[in-house]
């Protein structure tokens, strides 16, 4: 073998390796986890702490939530077998050692804490943490197999960025960043009960108590428009309070107007589409609502 060829072949493998570590950190969710912490941190108020805390402190965010993304992989990697949205995954497939991804979990998570020490402060890193474990151990290994509403409460754990992102700012709890946190927490049921009804075979087949599994998909579509109806509630209430204005009640009336009717068309016709559909408007559905907060914020 060839000097040339030898490099080619260590080129690719470090390639594979890498968005192997990547594909574990579920890294698109994690860069929406990392924008609605830092949406928490643009409402929150200035602490004059200058942008290189808030980038290092939405860094440690970050690393902690993708360490608790490894460890989700490491825990369900037999569930993750047995389904076809998940089989493909690296460890999985045995691409990446389950001893690999878990040292790799721990050398980012102590990365993240160290940051979150340095440039927030000791309740962020609490609650951060909190988060993590929420998410690593009380979901993936115990809700996720033993309850229906597993989402709903494990759903915490991922809703709480916006908070950690005002705490890692004003190093105190106060009550602005809970709504945001209420809105995500209300918006994961209908956000992963979608996915689930499209997905419902792959979570029959893993032995998986999810809602349409356990009460059939009519009544989680029910679900769906209920808790998007509660959600379109809960989104009024940063308007109510005064913490955010006219543009931000505009833009979450049409988005929640477009979440209740998609919920109520999924309901309507039954096909498998449509509630990937929902579930793909879910992430737009986010990702806008909380671009509105922030545009609302420094816009007026
Ligand atoms: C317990 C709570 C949650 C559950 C059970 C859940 C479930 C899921 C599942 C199963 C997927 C599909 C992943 C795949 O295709 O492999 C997904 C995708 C996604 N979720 Fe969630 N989710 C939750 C909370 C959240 C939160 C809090 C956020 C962000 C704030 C979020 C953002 C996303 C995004 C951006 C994607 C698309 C990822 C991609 O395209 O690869 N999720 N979610
Ligand atoms: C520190 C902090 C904020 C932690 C939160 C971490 C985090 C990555 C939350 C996202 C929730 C999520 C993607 C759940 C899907 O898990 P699943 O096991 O049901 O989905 P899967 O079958 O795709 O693995």
């Amino acid at each position: 073998m060839t000097v040339l060829e030898l490099s080619q072949k260590w080129h690719l493998a470090s390639k594979l390796t890498l968005s192997n570590y990547l594909e574990i950190c579920k890294i698109k969710v994690v860069l929406m986890l990392v924008l609605t912490a830092w949406i928490g941190i643009a409402l929150a108020p200035d602490m004059q702490r200058g942008w290189l805390a808030q980038i290092m402190s939405l860094l440690g965010i970050g690393l902690l939530s993708a360490s608790a993304a490894a460890v989700n992989h490491v825990v369900d990697r037999e569930i993750d077998k047995k389904m076809a949205r998940t089989r493909h995954r690296p460890i999985a497939t045995s691409q990446l050692s389950i001893s690999s991804a878990l040292i790799f979990a721990f050398v980012i998570a102590v990365i993240g804490c160290v940051l979150l020490l340095i440039w927030s402060n000791l309740l962020c890193t609490l609650l951060t943490l909190g988060a993590l474990v929420g998410y690593a151990v009380v979901y993936t290994l115990f809700l996720k197999r033993a309850t229906p509403q597993n989402i709903v409460i494990g759903g915490l754990a991922g809703a709480m960025p916006p908070l950690l992102g005002w705490v890692s700012e004003t190093g105190t709890l106060s009550a602005p960043p809970w709504l945001l946190v209420m809105i995500i927490f209300t918006w994961t049921p209908p956000h992963f009960w979608a996915l689930a009804i499209a997905r419902k075979n792959d979570y029959q087949r893993a032995n998986i108590p999810m809602l349409p599994v356990t009460h059939g998909v009519a009544f989680t579509k029910l679900c769906i428009i209920a808790y998007s109806i509660l959600l379109a509630i809960v989104c009024m209430l940063p308007y109510l309070i005064g913490m955010s204005g006219w543009i931000y009640l505009l833009s979450a009336a049409v988005l929640n107007l477009l979440f209740i009717g998609k919920s109520i068309n999924l309901y309507l016709h039954q096909c498998e589409q449509r509630a990937m559909a929902l579930f793909r408007f879910s992430i737009s559905y986010l990702l806008l609502l909380f671009v509105a907060l922030f545009i609302d914020k420094w816009w007026m």
